[in-house]
């Protein structure tokens, strides 16, 4: 078994992580373009953290401008094995509050605008994304949540949308109906792609606002948001330190299979690969390409 490397994707009002020791930014080369930033290696009570600001220090990209496949391929050079993502969200369910940690474990794609696949033309694969997180992930972050003394619900919907406006009344409304927990824009392809490149992928989703359904908080605007968003970068800091130091060292088999999703995913034969799309693959396949 591998050891653990832990991947933390730092989102809106989280561009660093601080209480690594040793860190250094260091910026990895992508076959698939540039990725949001570089990376923060360090370490947490000896185990190796790999950091990466989603939108950039700054927050220099959008959603839709996010190189989703980049950040996960650098991410999988560095070694990760487990990759949590920390992100803001809109709540859709009144018992989620603005300040509540959400570890969703489905998610809706209504993004339209994002390459979602590292496959394609030349090598064609199909992952299964019936399960999406990684459950012993989660067990472990509802743990470290429950140390830290985090509001925190375990489970639930993230409805990912292309923004980057926020949603209609309407459309509110309708993800409501769909039994939707919670909304962002970000996590959609970003699952998808950790699933791809055969990481253990769990996304805290905290709640900032409560979107634009709810009667008696108005429509959700930005003003808002950042308020709550500087509470729970505090708290996400400290679910993270938790979870670092109190995670297994050595990596543990996925119980649904993340780490091995590629073992008959593709379909493709040998003789009809292309051989520039292998050779972009080398970090995210490389296990099942050249076995
Ligand atoms: C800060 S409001 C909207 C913005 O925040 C979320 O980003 P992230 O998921 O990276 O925390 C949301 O998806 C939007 O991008
Ligand atoms: N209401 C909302 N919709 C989409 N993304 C969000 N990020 C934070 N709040 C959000």
């Amino acid at each position: 078994m591998a050891r653990t490397i832990l991947g933390v994707i730092g989102g809106s009002g989280i561009y660093d992580l601080p209480g690594l020791a040793g860190a250094e930014w260091r910026r990895l080369e992508s076959p698939w373009g540039e990725p949001s930033d570089a990376l923060r290696f360090g370490e947490i009570d000896g185990l190796p953290v790999v950091f990466l600001p989603r939108h950039g220090r700054g927050h220099r990209y959008s959603p839709s401008d996010i190189n989703y496949r980049a950040n996960i391929d650098v991410l999988k050079r560095a070694g990760v094995t487990d990759l949590v993502s920390v992100s803001a969200c809109g709540s859709l369910k009144e018992e989620l509050a603005p300040g509540t940690f959400a570890l969703v474990n489905q998610f809706i794609d209504r993004t339209t605008a994002r390459q979602k696949s590292f496959f394609g033309k030349g090598l064609v694969a199909h992952v299964s994304m019936a399960n999406p997180v990684s459950p012993r992930l989660i067990d472990h972050l509802e743990a470290a949540a429950r140390t830290e003394k985090l509001a925190c619900r375990r489970g639930g919907t993230y409805l990912a949308m292309e923004g980057p406006q926020f949603s209609s009344l309407a459309e509110s409304r309708l993800y409501r109906e769909w039994g939707c927990d919670v909304i962002g824009m970000t996590n959609m392809p970003e699952a998808k792609l950790a699933r791809e490149a055969e990481l253990c992928y769990a996304s805290v989703a905290m709640v900032t606002d409560y979107d634009s359904w709810h009667p008696d908080h108005g429509e959700v605007d930005i003003q808002k948001i950042l308020k709550v968003l500087r509470d729970n970068a505090a708290n996400a800091q400290r679910l993270l330190a938790r979870l670092a130091r109190d995670i297994p060292r050595e990596h543990e088999a996925c119980p649904i299979g993340s780490d091995t999703a590629l073992d008959y995913a593709i379909l493709t034969a040998p003789e009809a690969r292309d051989p520039e799309l292998v050779a972009k693959l080398d970090a995210v396949a490389g296990r099942v390409l050249h076995r």
